[in-house]
């Protein structure tokens, strides 16, 4: 009967609490359009790794809150739809203490650059109406390239679980066990990854200590090479004169076409050194659907000839060698989801040929193949498989040999990979510098133990009272 009281007390006892659960929402105000991410976590394990999971991602309807300089109000009304649909998700006796936080990415940056005060007003727009909502408002700001880069590989990193892995004894001897990020976003693009060598640019170096170990990290963040500028790019370069308005385009499928106003064109801060003044207010442009002359067309925006440093990546930004297994996200993966290439096992010869492929089919064709995608990103796919083999193999060196250490990622265990993630966990100082204590047992494996001990003490006090009765009982037969 003791053993039993014992067994039941342990395990009423010791039976964990009913989970607290905690919310933060984050809101991805991208170039091409916003995203509101919500996350969960348990309020009593929220310095673990890999605990904070994403659990419902909205798409504002519309473009990025940077296209709404012409009426700023509106760029915070766009948000409303999303913000509602969280105050349905989150419990409401959470809301008040659920913080929220818009950051701004490249889109932002370049309206900045072109008009201070419009990005301003756009930014207090989106402000005032998260400041309405029951959640507690944490600021709406335009984040920095490198903290872009940074936060994405915070958040891969973290959902992978590869600071928990590296924090014990054995994680420290590992050499290099965290994966780089490369970001694809439409107006700016982010490269992240661990480097053992010496970081000459202080501008590209990051120090972090995580969950009791150290990382020394490079990263860059490359304004106007996201695909959506850099295809912009790619049609400046032949803006034809004022008696012809029709440009024949390699980066499009035959038979496609499509009109495009040069104002709306060099709006853009990117395109500053390309404009001509003797552009026509309207091109046309047709699709000619050639892998090869696209590449060369591509490959123009890379300027590979001056580096001030022992090596770079192109533009004269400094790049150490490359190092490590790489997660490629966002539109990375959307492009090569698309063309069904993300399986790991495909080489990079093979990549090219797919999209050579691709290149080379008719718009009719792909058309009637693909009629639910958007045409804008249908259209697109041959530029952007182009540009990402170009930007990847000319801009940061990867080649046959290393491809393979590149993984194409959407979600991880859930959650999208982003900078979002890394950006909440760092603001609600979720990550520890130092390991946190924990016990060195589990619930489950200390209700195991107190089971066996008391089955064990029963076993005894069995065997005791036996080995005890037996000789009384001899005694009760001889007599
Ligand atoms: N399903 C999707 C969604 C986005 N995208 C692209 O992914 C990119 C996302 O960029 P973003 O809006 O985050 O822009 P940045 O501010 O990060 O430069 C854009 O080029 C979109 O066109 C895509 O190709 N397919
Ligand atoms: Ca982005």
């Amino acid at each position: 009967m003791g053993a039993v009281a014992l067994i039941t007390t342990a395990v009423v006892q010791n039976k964990p609490l009913p989970k607290n659960m905690k919310y933060g929402i984050v809101l991805d105000a991208g170039s091409s359009h916003t995203s509101v991410y919500i996350y969960e976590w348990p309020a009593e394990k929220e310095n673990d790794t890999g605990v904070v999971q994403q659990i419902d991602a909205c798409k504002v309807d519309g473009n990025g809150i940077s296209s709404y300089a012409h009426d700023p109000p509106v760029a915070g009304l766009s948000l409303q739809k999303c913000m509602d649909k969280a105050r349905e998700v989150i419990p409401e006796q959470q809301q008040r203490e659920t913080p929220v936080y818009l950051g701004a990415t490249a889109g932002m940056r370049l309206l900045r650059l072109n008009n201070a005060t419009l990005a301003d007003e756009v930014l207090s727009s989106v402000g005032s109406t998260l400041r309405s909502y029951p959640f507690e408002f944490q600021g709406a700001r335009i984040i920095t390239g490198q903290e872009e880069g940074a936060y994405g590989w915070i958040t891969i990193n973290y959902l992978l679980g590869n600071f928990l892995e590296n924090s014990g004894w054995l994680g420290r001897l590992k050499q290099s066990a965290t994966f780089g990020a490369l970001d694809l976003g439409g107006a700016s693009t982010q490269i992240t990854f661990v480097s053992k060598k010496e970081i000459e640019s202080q501008e590209n170096s990051l120090h972090f200590r995580l969950y009791g170990k150290s990382y020394d990290v490079y990263t860059h963040s490359y304004l106007c090479y996201g695909k959506d500028q850099a295809l912009r790019r790619q049609i400046a370069y032949t803006i034809p004169d004022a008696n012809n308005s029709t440009i024949l385009d390699p980066c499009f499928n035959s038979g496609y076409r499509r009109n495009t106003s040069t104002k709306d064109l060099y709006s853009s801060p990117c395109i500053a050194q390309q404009r001509i003044s003797t552009a026509p207010s309207n091109i046309e442009i047709k699709g000619t659907g050639n892998y090869q002359l696209c590449k060369q067309k591509v490959e123009m925006i890379f300027n590979k000839t001056q580096c001030t440093y022992s090596q770079c990546s192109f533009n004269g930004i400094f790049q150490p060698n490359l190092e490590g297994e790489f997660g490629a996200f966002s539109a990375y993966y959307f492009v090569m989801d698309f063309l069904k290439l993300t399986n790991e096992k495909i080489s990079l010869e093979r990549v090219k040929e797919a999209v050579k492929t691709h290149c080379s089919r008719p718009w009719e064709e792909v058309l009637k193949e693909f009629p639910k995608i958007k045409e804008k990103y249908l259209s697109e796919y041959c530029f952007s498989g182009t540009y990402i083999l170009s930007l990847l193999e000319n801009g940061f060196g990867f080649n046959s040999e290393n491809w393979k250490d590149i993984s194409f990622l959407g979600k991880i265990k859930g959650s999208d990979a982003g900078w979002t993630l890394g950006y909440m966990l760092n603001l609600t100082n979720m990550i520890p510098a130092e390991l946190p204590y924990s016990p060195p047992l589990s619930h489950g494996s200390y209700i195991g133990l107190m089971v066996f001990f008391s089955i064990l003490l029963v076993f005894i006090i069995l065997t005791c009272w036996l080995s005890l009765r037996k000789p009384k009982c001899l005694q009760k037969g001889i007599i």
